[in-house]
Formats: C-alpha cells, structure tokens, sequence
C-alpha cells in the first residue's frame, strides 16, 4: 500500500510544543500518528521571492512535513481576504461579511497552483492523496491537470451552506464543477452533507458528498488531563479560584464562536441568578487568529469593551467575573484547565465540529465530571445530545443552562457525562481518518473515471 500524502494549507510545527491554536492540525495530528505519511502545506513564512523555492522537508515520528512559503501578497490574497474575509463567512452563514474581488481569486488560483507545481514531483503512483479545507477546493483538478492519476479525497472542515446562501459565491459554479476531481468529497454533518449535495445538483455537478464526524484522541487527552491538573499551572489555577467554580470557554478568536453572544449570557446568568455573583469564575481563553482581518480587528475590540463593561459592573474588590485572555495556551496545559472546569462552555453561531467541546468531555473526572454547555449550531451538537444544547443567540438561554450545569446534582451530571463519554470515545480522530480512506479505497480506481468527468482548469 502507497503512502499517506495529506495536503493542508496549515501543517503543524512538528518541533514545537505551544503550536498555534486551530483543530484541523489537532484532529490530523492524531489521525496520521503512525502511519506512512507525507504532510503537505505552508510553513508559516512569508518571503518576498517564491520563484525557484524548495520544498522544506522535515521527518519526524514517521512523517515528513514538506512544506513551502508564500509571498506577503500571496497570504494577502489567498489567505487573508480569499480564504478568510470570503469562503469562511459565506461557509459560516454570514453573507453580510463577504468581500469578494477578483484579485483575490486569482492569488487563491495562484497558490493552489504553487501547491499543485510543487506537490506533484513529490508523488508515487500508489499514493493517496487526502486534500483538507476551502483553502484548496481547486486542488484536485489542477493535480489532475498535472496528470495525477493517483485517488484523490477532499475533507471541509467547516460547514457548508444551502445553494440559497452559497450562490452568492461568484465564482461557486467553478469551484464546485472542480470538485469532481475528487474520488471522494467529506464533510462533517449529515446537514453540510445535505446541503452540499443540493449545491452540487443545482449547478448539475456529478459528486455526492458523505458525512465523517472529526473527532480527538481522547485516551492522549485524558491522560494529559490528568498530568496537567497535578502540574504547576494546574495547580496554580485551582488555587487561584478559592473555591468558586469554573466556567472554561475556549475558542480561537473568531466571529463563528459566539464570544460576544456568550457573554452576554454570562452576564444573564449573574444578572438573572445572582446567587452566583462572587461563586463563579468565568475563565474565556481566545487566542488572536487571523489578526491581520479586519473583521477579527473589530471583534478583539468589542470583547474586549464587553468584557470591561461586565467586568466593570459586578466585579467586587475581591472577585472579577470574567478572565479574559488572548494568547493561546499549550493544548496540554489546557487539558488540566478542563479537568478543574465545572463547566465547558461551547457556543459557536456555526461551527464545522468544535473539538474543544470533545476535549472538555475526555478530560472529565468520572467521580464528579463537569457539564457542557453546547450550541445546536456546533457540528457536534447532533453527537453530543447529552450536553445542555442552547441557542447562542438567545443570552437567556444560555444564562438558563449555566445555572441548571451550575447547580446540577452528582448523578444527573454522571448520566449525562456517560453518554458523551461514550460518543467521544467511539469517533475519533484515528476512526474519522480511517472510515474516510476506507471509503476512498473502496471506490473503483481514478484509472477507470469516465473522461467527461474532467474539467480542464482555465
Ligand atoms: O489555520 P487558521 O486560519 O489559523 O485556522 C485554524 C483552523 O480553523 C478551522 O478549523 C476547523 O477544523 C476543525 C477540525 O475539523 C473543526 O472542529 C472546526 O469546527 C473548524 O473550524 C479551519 O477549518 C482550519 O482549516 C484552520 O486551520
Ligand atoms: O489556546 C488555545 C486554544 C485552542 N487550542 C486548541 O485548538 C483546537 C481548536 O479546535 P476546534 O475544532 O475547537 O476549533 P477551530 O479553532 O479549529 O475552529 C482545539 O484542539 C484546542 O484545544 C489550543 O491548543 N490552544
């Protein structure tokens, strides 16, 4: 059997504890331990000339990390306002946000091909090719075009939108035609899966997308947790708490999570119950991501105003509500804060999967396990029926849900906690990856594809 070739624009710094917060190389990092595998992707850096660049290869446990740089005008238009200022919030539901420009869609071609220029020499026949996220939707068809023979799968990380929504995508009719390059398409949710389909039957595109529900390593994150908690920023924590009980939230800092939204129903909850004021501790770990985006900008400041104006109003002398931070804390550390947590709050407006709302549950004590806090709108809403499911948008439902998680007794939250225990521990990263490349090897060889299935790129 071939190698494994995962392509994704972000690849994780395989020599780096604290690497930067995001699931996608969280939830690969686990699925690919072990396995022959090449991990392909862009290394982070922005340098002024590409021509003529080398692939940078590092192998480490197995796998070889090969990896290129992009210019600051490539990460500008590919990454930044093409990835991020355009298929993200279109993908999110959020079509107030969408900026498009064709400049933008050219730099995110440009380095699509860059990927494919540079990949493709990398290549052995017998190779699978497994191709993640919106950063590289035309990724398949210009391998093809390269003359890539080999089977080719494609993963979204994020949700998908209806055809009423992702229309508004000039160019969706091209990208999706593109998609047919791929033996086989996944996505995270039976919904996303639904909606896909309706997108690819509206522009008369012959692919069928499939659910694979992401999920963690939860034996490694159990085992760290209980590490963690006897550690020194463990221990630190607890004692930094006196008592009170902890409300964890932890989020990249993005639109799509609802952080504005939960505070508003954090402060419901100390306005509405006010039996916890001095009680509780509300710890929000959010790390800035894609800081250089506008509207990441404009969010950071409306945080940070909120959580003043909450803090400000019922902190006392010897308590403050809200603890608020925007640098990211190593995922093993984290592990431990979960444990101590009573609490996981977890209420992204849209989210692909969410695999801090996983975490939360595998690091729990099962003697006395915390309770989640969970949006319907989180891809792991329809896996995690146990958690106390809220509407972000409602801050009085979400203040509801923190004082019943609050104040709910031993067996109520042991019952619950087994029924995510026992989700979490059945799909996981290593099930999810090899479900979707069973899937893949199953499918008659990309040697047998009809030739009207291939779209030559413009
Ligand atoms: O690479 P960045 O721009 O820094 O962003 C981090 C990652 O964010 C997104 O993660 C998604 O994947 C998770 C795992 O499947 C999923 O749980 C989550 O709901 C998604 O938002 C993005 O899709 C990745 O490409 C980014 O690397
Ligand atoms: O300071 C932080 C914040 C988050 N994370 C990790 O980043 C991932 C976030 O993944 P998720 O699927 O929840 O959302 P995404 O950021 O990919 O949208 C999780 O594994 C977190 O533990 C981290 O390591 N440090």
């Amino acid at each position: 059997m071939g190698r494994l070739i995962v392509v994704s624009n972000r690849t994780p710094s395989p020599r780096e504890r604290t690497q930067p917060a995001g699931g996608l190389t969280v939830g690969l990092r686990d699925a690919v331990r072990g396995v022959d595998s090449m991990w392909f992707g862009w290394s982070g850096n922005q340098v002024d000339d590409v021509k003529g660049q080398k692939v940078d290869k590092d192998t480490v446990d197995g796998v070889t990390y090969a990896t290129i740089d992009m210019t600051p005008a490539q990460y500008e238009g590919f990454y930044q306002n093409f990835s991020n200022g355009l298929l993200w919030p279109l993908c999110h539901y959020r079509m107030g946000m969408l900026s498009f420009r064709r400049a933008d869609w050219d730099a995110y071609l440009e380095v699509n091909r860059m990927f494919a220029e540079h990949l493709t020499p990398l290549l052995r026949p017998d190779d699978v090719i497994w191709v993640h996220d919106y950063h590289l939707f035309p990724l398949g068809q210009m391998l093809r075009d390269a003359g890539v023979m080999c089977r080719i799968g494609f993963f979204l990380h994020i949700p998908f939108p209806p055809w009423s929504v992702s229309r508004a995508l000039p160019i969706a009719d091209e990208l999706l035609h593109e998609m047919t390059a791929y033996d086989l398409v996944g996505v995270q949710t039976e919904e996303d899966a639904i909606n896909l389909d309706g997108c690819f039957a509206a522009c008369g595109v012959q692919v069928k997308a499939r659910a694979f529900a992401i999920g963690i390593d939860p034996d490694g994150f159990l085992e760290q947790a209980e590490t963690a908690v006897k550690s020194h920023d463990g221990r630190t924590l607890r004692e930094s708490l006196h008592g009170r009980k902890l409300i964890l939230g932890v989020d990249r800092l993005d639109y799509s999570k609802g952080l504005p939204e939960r505070m508003l129903g954090y402060a419901q909850l100390l306005k509405r119950y006010p039996e916890h004021l001095g009680k509780v501790t509300f710890l929000q770990i959010a790390p800035v991501s894609r800081g250089g985006v506008a509207t990441y900008q404009q969010l950071r400041q409306q945080l940070e105003e909120l959580v003043g104006r909450i803090n400000g109003e019922y902190a006392s002398y010897e308590w403050t509500p809200i603890r608020y931070l925007t640098s990211p804390v190593a995922r093993t550390t984290l592990a431990g804060f979960h444990r101590i947590a009573d609490v996981g709050l977890v209420t992204p407006l849209r989210d692909g999967m969410n695999l801090v709302a996983k975490e939360y549950v595998a690091a729990q004590d099962p003697k006395d396990p915390g309770s989640l806090v969970l949006s319907h709108f989180a891809g792991a809403a329809p896996e995690l029926p146990d958690a106390l499911l809220v509407n972000p948008y409602d801050a009085d439902d979400t203040a509801d849900a923190l004082h019943l998680a609050l104040t709910m007794p031993l067996p109520e939250r042991k019952r619950r906690w087994h029924g995510m225990r026992d989700e979490v521990w059945k799909h996981t990263a290593a099930t999810w990856a090899r479900d979707f490349l069973e899937a893949l090897h199953a499918l008659p060889s990309p040697h047998d594809r009809e030739p009207e299935h291939r779209v030559k790129h413009r």
